[in-house]
């Protein structure tokens, strides 16, 4: 069981997992889902899927969704190129309708468009359907990540975080850095009020985890802003890039606390520039080497990976010219 690799080559050296480290079962009270069969550490590939029908959609302008009649008949178009086989595995996925949605006659009287919408997710080009990764249920803590490889031209489920045997994968299917009432509402085209750890929190648990998932996303926002890398230029700017410095560490607990594992890369990455500004180099690159190797476990060949290394690279060579080594 514990012999063969995949054929597709793992992040990790060695493989001490079956071929598929996954099977799809009933999930109580979610329908199917997609379960662990062995331990998985974090980084480890579970899924590597090519689509069975993609469309290109039309541009739309931001904010506007798509014209769903004419997705709809893009599906259709794509849904008559496949074989039977493949029709048969399109119609067997699982679909969410809204009370009085078929009767209303927008031109999807047939399940195919609802089945697009609860299923499909984007690649480079287009959107399309992944018949073993739509099984995947949704949680507002995942333990999975994912990524479309445009060399493959595969879509890849990756473990995010430690998986126990038997434990269900579970990614997200909206941003997380929302209160529970507004991931709530995301959530409502799928047809499925989450419960999630996070979502079955009370009280006062609940209103400092709504208050952290804000702050957080105020927080990245305020340093996207001072991220330039400037050297604070007078003693009241350098008063305020320590207490920017000090914060980011704050921030990175907030997002640990949340177990948001999809945005720990972001943060590192502001813990580390923000000691740069400072001129702290060690924990400039101590953080940025954290942020690159989370970067390279969610993708390695991902542009992400590639400007965190150069980053910790730089940091790394401030941080020996300090201290006088490496000359
Ligand atoms: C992409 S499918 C996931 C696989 C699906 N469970 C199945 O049986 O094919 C999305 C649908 O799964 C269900 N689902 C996903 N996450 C869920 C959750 N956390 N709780 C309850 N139902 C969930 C909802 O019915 C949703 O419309």
């Amino acid at each position: 069981e514990t012999s063969t690799c995949p054929p597709t080559p793992l992040l990790l050296p060695t493989c001490a997992y079956p071929p598929e480290p996954y099977t799809i079962e009933r999930s109580p009270g979610k329908g199917l889902g997609v379960f662990s069969r062995a331990d998985l550490t974090p980084g480890t590939i579970i899924l590597r899927e090519p689509a069975i029908l993609s469309i290109t959609p039309p541009a739309i302008s931001k904010g506007t969704g798509y014209p769903m009649p004419m997705i709809s008949s893009l599906v259709r178009e794509a849904y008559e190129q496949l074989s039977e086989a493949a029709q048969h595995a399109v119609l067997n996925l699982h679909f969410h309708v809204f009370p009085g949605e078929l009767e209303n006659g927008h031109g999807w009287e047939e399940p195919l468009g609802y089945i697009f919408r609860t299923n499909a997710y984007n690649t480079g080009e287009g959107i399309a359907l992944f018949p073993k990764i739509a099984r995947i249920n949704h949680s507002c803590r995942p333990n999975a990540g994912y990524y479309w490889d445009g060399n493959t031209g595969q879509r890849v489920v990756y473990a995010s975080r430690h998986i126990a045997a038997g434990d269900e994968v579970f990614d997200s299917y909206i941003p997380l850095l929302l209160p529970r009432h507004r991931r709530h509402e995301r959530l409502e085209r799928y047809g499925f009020t989450c419960s999630c750890p996070t979502c079955m929190l009370s009280g006062s648990l609940l209103s400092r985890s709504d208050r952290r998932r804000d702050d957080i996303a105020m927080a990245f926002m305020a340093f996207k802003a001072r991220m330039d890398l400037l050297k604070p230029n007078s003693s009241s700017e350098l008063r305020e890039a320590r207490r920017d410095a000090a914060w980011s560490l704050e921030l990175v607990d907030w997002v640990e606390r949340e177990g948001l594992v999809d945005y720990f890369a972001q943060a590192y990455k502001i813990v580390a520039v923000s000691h740069a500004r400072v001129g702290d180099w060690e924990m400039a690159s101590v953080w940025a080497n954290k942020g690159f190797e989370r970067r390279v476990l969610e993708y390695s060949g991902s542009g992400w990976a590639a400007e965190m290394g150069e980053l910790t690279r730089g940091f790394i060579e401030r941080w020996k010219e300090e201290l006088g080594v490496g000359k």
